[in-house]
């Protein structure tokens, strides 16, 4: 029974958005946090069928329940494990099966569908279909993705060499292959569950989502760069960035719940990383001017959000106030502003990550539209030309990922990058080897190779300067021939992926 009050009092919360449902979970302190949140996600996204179903039979009022505990013990009933227990309010509501299953049965009968899936809005339904392939970053504090790739042939994978389409991340069960797009990143058919996993336990593999990959990944800090990751619980952003950093240099992190940092510290050793320094801090706080950060050259933001983007959050949202969800939306976007602000003031400063998993434009491009407003000083970089999903018009610059065009979870990334002429010098980003380009020509590969001139490059902005007009001026056609060259070499020396 614990279970299903700690669900309901969860959904009634995350109903009135105190909170994001995965944080009220992992806050719960349950027992079995995965089975409370498959139940939650579950209920959550049945919500309005359920709400019809009780509605319909008068459960209500026959058994007392309240509606959130109804739903959960409903759906759990209808569509999930079949009350496996529930003391007395099982017996109350098992007295009601036969009338919930038939109006449950109508409802189908009426849409013409024979699954409860297809009882859910068009959006929904999609996202049940769109099963998202499951992600393993390899933790290179520890190992090489050679390594993990040898260990997992050697227990009984598949390995299926690189891939190089979005559609070659469709897998089935225990085949697996490497990232078109992020070298360290391998990947597995959706029900592919490492928790048990020595890999998993030894801190040699992180299961981290692709898109939330990416903000480390574009931001790429220089080995012994001092990096600032602004709110960075519960780590998997930091612990990508440690390994991008070779584990050296200094990586402050901030984080103002001291619980989730908790956790933070436990992945963090477990990764073996040890070069971050932890603070339970309200990040607006921390001064700038501050001689501990005059080195801070990095920094990533992932501020809290709407957590629209996350799959399991997304839920049937018809029946919200309109009203409220924009007040929550608009508190969010001037937190995330806010933040932005404050990390573009470290006096040293040159690249900033912003990261969001919301799928609002609120959160994302209006954020970052307002704060290249009110920072001249700094610029979009434009991120990954061949990613399939861009930021919404204009900012073109800028990532967006979604479950149908990049099978990841919806996320949104932007760059920004101090202008050389804004007082501190700019270096060119570091060069990182795309993994398609990377990739040992010996590796087998089912993926069709792409052709030569297709390969991805992310070229910084900075180095698409124009020529000065002085010096094109005194140009002959040698000379502009030789500085044609030369930009095409810095173009090509500064590509991020
Ligand atoms: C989206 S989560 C960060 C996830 C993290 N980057 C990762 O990859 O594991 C946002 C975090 O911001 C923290 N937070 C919210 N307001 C903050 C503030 N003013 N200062 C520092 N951290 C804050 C929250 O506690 C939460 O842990």
């Amino acid at each position: 029974m614990a279970l299903y009050m700690k669900a309901a009092e969860i959904l009634e919360k995350a109903e009135r958005k105190q909170a994001a449902l995965k944080t009220l979970v992992y806050d719960s302190k349950f027992a079995n946090i995965k089975q409370l949140f498959a139940l939650v996600c579950e209920t959550q996204k049945f919500s309005s069928i359920l709400e019809e179903i009780i509605e319909s039979t008068k459960l209500l009022k026959q058994t007392k329940l309240r509606m959130p505990l109804a739903k959960v013990l409903v759906y759990d009933l209808l569509m999930g494990q079949g009350l496996k227990c529930g003391g007395s309010w099982k017996a109350a509501i098992m007295k009601h099966r036969a009338r919930l299953q038939s109006v449950l049965a109508r409802m189908k009968v009426k849409q013409k569908v024979s699954k409860n899936e297809d009882l859910l809005p068009k959006n929904l339904k999609q996202l049940v279909a769109d099963q998202l392939p499951r992600y393993v970053r390899v933790n290179t504090v520890k190992t090489t993705v050679d390594d993990v790739v040898d260990y997992l042939k050697r227990d009984g994978l598949t390995y299926l060499g690189q891939a190089s389409r979005i559609d070659d991340l469709t897998l089935k069960e225990k085949e697996f292959l490497r990232d078109m797009h992020l070298q360290e990143l391998l990947v597995f058919s959706p029900k592919t569950d490492f928790h048990d996993h020595f890999l998993y336990k030894a801190g040699h593999i992180i299961l981290q989502d692709k898109a939330s990959c990416l903000p480390a990944y574009l931001l790429n800090p220089p080995p012994g760069s001092h990096v600032i990751d602004a709110c960075a619980a519960p780590g998997n952003k930091s612990s990508h960035l440690a390994a991008i950093m070779k584990n050296k240099g200094r990586l402050f992190a901030f984080d103002l719940d001291a619980k989730r940092l908790t956790t933070m510290s436990t992945l963090l050793l477990r990764a073996g990383v040890t070069c971050q320094q932890l603070a339970n801090q309200d990040f607006l706080k921390v001064d700038p001017e501050d001689p501990q950060y005059k080195d801070v050259e990095y920094m990533l933001l992932d501020p809290s959000c709407s957590g629209s983007g996350m799959v399991c959050l997304q839920h049937d949202d018809s029946s919200d106030n309109q009203e409220r969800v924009e007040a929550r939306l608009a508190s969010l976007a001037s937190f995330q502003l806010k933040c932005l602000n404050h990390g573009l003031s470290f006096p040293r400063l040159k690249r900033l990550v912003y990261s969001t998993c919301s799928i609002h434009r609120q959160e994302n491009e209006e954020v970052v539209a307002a704060c290249l407003k009110q920072n001249p000083g700094f610029r979009l970089v434009s991120l990954l030309p061949r990613w399939p999903e861009r930021g919404l018009e204009p900012l073109t610059q800028c990532l967006r990922a979604s479950t149908q065009k990049t099978r990841t979870q919806g996320f949104f990334v932007a760059l920004f990058e101090k202008h050389n002429n804004a007082g501190t010098k700019v270096e060119k980003p570091v060069v990182q080897k795309s993994s398609v380009e990377a990739a040992p020509h010996s590796q087998p590969s089912r993926c069709k190779k792409r052709p030569a001139d297709s390969e991805e490059t992310e070229t910084s902005e900075i180095d698409k300067t124009p020529i000065p007009a002085a010096e094109e001026a005194e140009s002959t056609p040698a000379k502009k021939k030789k500085r044609r060259k030369r930009n095409k070499k810095k173009m090509k020396e500064a590509t991020v992926e």
